[in-house]
Formats: C-alpha cells, structure tokens, sequence
C-alpha cells in the first residue's frame, strides 16, 4: 500500500491551509495525505480530525482532513504574516521531509512559504523549499522543474538577482542540471527517451556573439559534449521562439538559463495547473506553482486546482517507485 504525502502548511498568513481543505474534499476518495499544521491555523471549512502518526491518514482520510497537529507560537492572521511562526513554518517542512525519508510517507507536498518572512523571522539561509530539501535530503544539487500538460521547464539558476546569472551559469551547473532533469524524467515521469531543449541566455541565443558570448563559450560546448554521451539536446536556443505549441512539441522539458525565462511562459499558459517538483533528491517532492497570494488570503476563494495537481503527481510518482 502506498503510505500517505506529508503536507507542510506553509504561511499560515497565506492561502495554503484554505486550498488545503479544498484539496481534500477534491481527493479524500482517490489518494491520501496528512496535514502537518497548527489546529489553530485551520479555516474549519471540512472535518478535521487529529492523527499521532502518519500511518493512521488512509484511514481517516475518506470522512475527514488527517492532520498531525504542529502547534505554532503565533496566532493566524490572514495577509499578515507573524514573525513568530516562521520556525513552526520551518519545522513543518523539515518534518514532512524526516516522514518522506524513512518511508512513513511516500512524498512531500509544500504548501506555499513567503521567503522573506522566514528570513526575518528564524534567520532561514535558504532561498526556498528547494534548497531546504536539498540540505535535508543531504544532496549537493537538486533542480527545480514546473511542470503542467502542457510544459515543462527548468530554471538551471533559481532565485539569485539577474546581474548574478552570467557568472552562476557555469558549464559544472548546466551539466548537472541537464543530467538531473534527464533522470527525473526517466524515473518520475516515466520518459525513456527524454528530448530536453536548452535555451540560450542571449536575444536570439546571442546571434553567434554579436549580442553576448555566454550561449557559445559556456552553453553550447556542454550541449556538445552532453550529445556525444546520449543526451537528445537541442539548443542553445532563442528563448522567445521556444514556448509556442509548435515548439513545444518538440520537447519533454525546457532548460532554461534563468528563473522567469523559465516561470514566465509556464504560469502563463498553465498557472491554474503548474506543479512544482523538486528533481535530485532522495525522495518525492512536490508543490502548487503559485505563492502565499496574501492578497486574496481569507477570502475562501483562492483556487486549489495547482495544488489538487501537485498532491495527484506525488501520488503516481509515489506509486509507480
Ligand atoms: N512554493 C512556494 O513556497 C512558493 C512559490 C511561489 C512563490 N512563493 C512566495 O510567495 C510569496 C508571494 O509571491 P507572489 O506574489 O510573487 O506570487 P503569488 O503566486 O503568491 O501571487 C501572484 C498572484 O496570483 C494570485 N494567486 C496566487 N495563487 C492563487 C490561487 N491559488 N488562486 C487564485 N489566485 C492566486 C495572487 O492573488 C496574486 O495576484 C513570495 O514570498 C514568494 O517567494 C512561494
Ligand atoms: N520559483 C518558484 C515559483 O515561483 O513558483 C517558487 O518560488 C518555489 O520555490 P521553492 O519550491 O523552492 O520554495
């Protein structure tokens, strides 16, 4: 039987624990998860019911939310985050992962954190999930890919200032990214034969240097090599005329050199439905593709269908491992 997805709250301030309860009342009757939150923080809209340990979800699953109580230091109030809560915050994910790595649960599923709130509040050093999870799965690279019906990308530089991209974008890191996206695909996505198209960082991938060296000097000759040892690599590509459908039907995942040439045409196309999935690391991890929306929080009418994707793909990935 396939154990039950750990769910970490996120932002309590944000509209996580609301899609949450709508997510349940989506797929009581089709997977399993547990909530690791403050019964505090819940918005009370669907049957809770508290649970000691994760093996105790399936059964609770189809009559109520099972949720792992977490108490926090502060108090929920919508659109505002408490700097209180950031270590509950934290902990939630880091407990999540502990269930994921012994097997209690079969994946991970983030509710969505707001990273300068974890900053000013616990001092948290990491950008975000990813490279937390990276730490506490004790791997050095991991990668971050979107992924909807309609596209897949990978930013191979996350979140790190535009000015910083140049110098971050090293041939070690595009080896690394391309051979950890051609894995997961094969492994979580079930792709024997990945196709990966590779961006340029350049307008027209730098117009044979004309418009920046970055795309020959450092991209092009990783393709190169990359394709001499199997991988099916197009690229380095002008990343304005990769995203439209035609385009996109010539590949399984994009690489891109930066994060919104990555996120841009995703959330566009598909932000309803985008999941976010950490590549790399020793266990399965997913998440919805937006943020903590403090703008709409507590208003019961924040869509929970990127998250309803996100627990589904932890679920199958979970269950053809
Ligand atoms: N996985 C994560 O933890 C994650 C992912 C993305 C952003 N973030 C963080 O979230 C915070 C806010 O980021 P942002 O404002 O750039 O992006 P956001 O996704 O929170 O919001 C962008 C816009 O989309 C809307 N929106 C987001 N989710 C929605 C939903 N489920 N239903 C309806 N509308 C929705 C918001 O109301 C807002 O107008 C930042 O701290 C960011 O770093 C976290
Ligand atoms: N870059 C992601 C996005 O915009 O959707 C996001 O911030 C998630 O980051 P983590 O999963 O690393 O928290």
């Amino acid at each position: 039987m396939t154990a039950p997805i750990a769910v970490s709250c996120g932002e309590p301030a944000g509209v996580g624990l609301e899609i949450i309860e709508k997510a349940w009342t989506a797929l009581k009757d089709d997977l399993s998860f547990f909530l690791i939150a403050d019964p505090a923080h819940l918005h009370a809209t669907v049957p809770v019911q508290e649970i000691r340990s994760p093996a105790q979800a399936a059964d609770v699953m189809l009559n109520a939310l099972p949720l792992l109580a977490h108490p926090f230091a502060g108090i929920r109030t919508a659109g505002a985050p408490d700097p209180q809560n950031a270590e509950g915050v934290i902990t939630a994910i880091s407990r999540a992962a502990d269930f994921a790595l012994t097997g209690a649960a079969s994946a991970v599923c983030t509710l969505p954190i707001h990273k300068k709130a974890l900053k000013d509040g616990a001092d948290f050093p990491y950008p975000g999930h990813t490279e937390y999870l990276a730490h506490l799965g004790k791997v050095d690279r991991v990668v971050m890919m979107l992924a909807s019906d309609q596209l897949r990308v990978v930013p191979t530089t996350i979140h790190i200032a535009l000015k910083d991209v140049p110098t971050a974008l090293t041939p070690d890191l595009l080896r690394d990214t391309i051979r950890i996206t051609g894995a997961g695909l094969r492994t979580q996505f079930g792709i024997a034969n990945p196709r990966l198209a590779v961006a340029g960082l350049n307008p027209h991938a730098g117009e044979g240097g004309a418009m920046g060296l970055e795309d020959m000097d450092t991209i092009a000759p990783v393709l190169d090599q990359m394709r001499a040892e199997g991988y099916d690599l197009s690229g380095p590509l002008p990343a304005d005329t990769m995203f439209h459908a035609r385009a996109r039907a010539n590949y399984d995942a994009a690489i891109c050199a930066y994060h919104d040439q990555a996120l841009i045409p995703i959330k566009t196309l598909d932000f309803d439905r985008g999941v976010n999935v950490t590549l790399g690391l020793p266990f399965i991890r997913t998440s919805p593709d937006h943020g903590t929306a403090f703008d709409i929080a507590g208003q019961g009418i924040a869509n929970p269908t990127s998250t309803i994707e996100a627990l589904r793909m932890a679920w199958r990935m979970a269950q053809a491992s």
